[in-house]
Parts: C-alpha cells; structure tokens; sequence
C-alpha cells in the first residue's frame, strides 16, 4: 500500500499565472503525485508554515512595503484551505516564516526586521506584538546596503529563534519565551561570520548537537558545534565547484530524515545541489554535485521516509523529483516533475 503526504507548495503569484498555494498528494512509494486543492487567488505566498496539529497554515504574502501575513484554516485530508485573516507584516518582503502553538515569527527580507504574531485560539493572527529591526550593512554594496532577514529558526528545544541576516553577515540568537505577552524574542548575542558572504539558510543535525549554515552570496558552507543557545565554529567548506565561473546565488540546506546526508542548492548560474556526508564529528565530505534540471532551485524538500528530494524551480516553473540513493546519499533524476508557476516553499505533511 502506498504511503501517502500532503506536499504543500507556496509560490510566486505576480510572474505567471498562479492561484498561491497548491496542495498535492505525493507517493513517498513511487514519488507519484496528484493535485488535491488549491488556494483562492491570493498575493505571493512564497513562504509557508503549517501548525503542529496541521489544523492551520500559515503564509507570507510578500508585496514589497505592503506585505502581509495570512491564517487559514487547513485540513490535510483533501487539502482545503479556509482564509481566516491577514495582518501587516511590519516588514517589506517577508521571505521565511514558523510557528508553534503560540506564536507566528517572520523574517521580513527588505524591510531587514522580524515580527512576531500571537494566535487566537481560532488559529487566526493578532496584530504583530513584537517587531524587531535589524540595522547595518556589509561589505557588498549592491546586496549587503542594509539589514536582510532571510530567515528565523527555532533551535531543536525551541528555547531560541536564530535569525539569519544576509546584510549584515550575522546570526542573531534570539532567546524565545513564548508565553510573553509581548517581549517574546530577547536578544543573546550576535554572531559574525565571513564578511561578504551573506547568511541565508541555516539546519541542525538530527542529534540537535551541529548546525550548518548556508551563506547566499559565496557559496560558503559554515559548520558549527551547537549547545545551548551557542555556536562554536568547526568547519568552513563550499559548495562551489573549484572550476566554477559565474554569479553564486546558494539557496537551500536540508539533511535526509536518516540524519546522514546533508543537501544544499546554488542558483545564480550554476543550478545546481550538493550531497555531502554528514561525519561522527558532525563536519561534512563532499559525496557529489549535480544539476538540479531547472533554473532557481530557490527552495527544496525531502520526504519524510527519505526516498525522494523535490527540487522547487522559480524560474523554469516546475518541482524536478529526485530519488535518493539511501546508501551513498546521491541523487538520481526520476524524470517525474511537477509543473506549476514559481514554486518556492515546498512542505510535507500527513495526508
Ligand atoms: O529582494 C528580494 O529578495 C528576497 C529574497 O529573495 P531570494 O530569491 O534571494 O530568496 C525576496 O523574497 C523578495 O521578494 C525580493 O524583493
């Protein structure tokens, strides 16, 4: 019998034509799919989150200085989605958003700030309670002029929020208390990495013990030992081919739901995604590179039994499935895709 998920994908809705969000079945047996639902027509939602119970989905709709956030009630059987409410994001271009049972926490790109929403018990959002803005700028003058939050992620105990900031070159540790009325985040420390190289995305090891960084504008990959709150530096590497010429663009990082491998995408004009080995010390080796087949492999997710990587393409419009060899970790190109216009945020949950 075929092991069935939802796959949950949000996308860019002002480059062709697009409702928002699309809601799939996918076969983590075959790594078939069908479409279930799609949203009402509604303004970029590129980045999504779905609640612990997936009673409630989340997303941005980033629209510059305009954006919002947005509730909707979701049910996971036949991928229906109920709008319930929008609220200003207090940040132009929100690219990354999370949740947990309380809170609702984005990283707003251009704006450079974060903003934290409480949620009713309806699951619909309350005005922004905390909004934090960055400040600073980094050595890259077209990229780095100011702050830019790309994302905001919980630490495995939930007891933090990191928040990555492409312009400024630094991960800031948020303390998180998620009961606080208002003052949920509190400030622990800033940590600077690589001058130039532009913090976008970051994972932790299954064991909760490294965390491994992906920096947007050099294709640099940072390793760290992780404890507490603390990130203690082990290793920098690169997913940047030695012979490479051209514009970097890194996107994505995730590791197999194993805890072995550990995946990251460049755009820009290589297109490309990394397999690394994930050692006892927690550093990684390079197992290979391949192209992803499409162009701005912007987002990437692995299924939830560890078979098949689904690649996001926002410029050559279409999801490319790779299935996943789970000895070596590589990829082979299954020639299934999934068409549909700029897909960004890709999430797997329980159908
Ligand atoms: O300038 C912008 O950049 C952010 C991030 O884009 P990315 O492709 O590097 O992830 C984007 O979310 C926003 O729409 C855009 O205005």
């Amino acid at each position: 019998q075929d092991k069935i998920y939802s796959l949950v994908v949000g996308t860019y809705t002002n480059s062709c034509e697009s409702n928002g969000i699309y809601v799939y079945d996918f076969s983590t047996d075959t790594g078939d799919f069908s479409l279930k639902s799609t949203s009402d027509k509604i303004i970029n939602p590129s980045y999504l989150t779905i609640s612990g119970d997936t009673k409630f989905l989340y997303s941005v709709n980033e629209n510059g200085a305009d954006s919002q956030v947005s509730a909707f009630g979701f049910n996971s059987k036949n991928g229906k989605l109920n709008f319930l409410n929008s609220q200003d994001s207090h940040g132009a271009d929100p690219c990354y958003i999370i949740n947990d049972e309380k809170n609702v926490i984005v990283a707003n790109y251009s704006g450079g700030s974060i903003s934290v929403f409480g949620k009713n018990a309806d699951g619909s959002l309350n005005k922004a309670k905390q909004v934090i803005q960055h400040e600073g700028k980094g050595i890259n003058a077209q990229r780095q002029e100011s702050a830019h939050v790309h994302m905001v992620y919980f630490s495995p105990d939930k007891k933090y929020v990191f928040a990555n900031d492409l312009g400024t070159d630094q991960i800031s540790v948020y303390k998180y208390d998620k009961n606080a009325p208002e003052k949920v985040l509190e400030l622990k420390e800033r940590i600077a990495v690589k001058s130039g190289s532009g913090p976008r995305h970051l994972t932790f090891s299954k064991d909760g013990k490294f965390a491994y960084l992906l920096q947007e504008l050099d294709g640099t990959l940072t390793v760290f030992k992780y404890k507490n709150g603390s990130l203690k530096q082990l290793q920098e590497t690169t997913i940047v081919a030695k012979d490479f010429k051209g514009e970097n663009s890194a996107a994505d990082i995730h590791i197999s739901p194993n805890g072995k491998f550990l995946y990251a995408t460049n755009r820009g004009d290589a297109n490309t995604i990394n397999a690394f080995v994930i050692n006892k010390k927690g550093t990684l080796d390079l197992v290979n590179q391949v192209s992803t087949k499409g162009k701005g492999p912007r987002n990437f997710v692995i299924d939830p039994t560890g078979k098949f990587l689904l690649v996001g393409h926002q410029y050559t419009n279409e999801i490319v499935i790779f299935k996943i060899d789970e000895t070596t970790g590589k990829l082979s190109d299954t020639g299934k895709r999934i068409e549909l216009c700029a897909p960004v945020c890709l999430v797997f949950t329980k159908a």
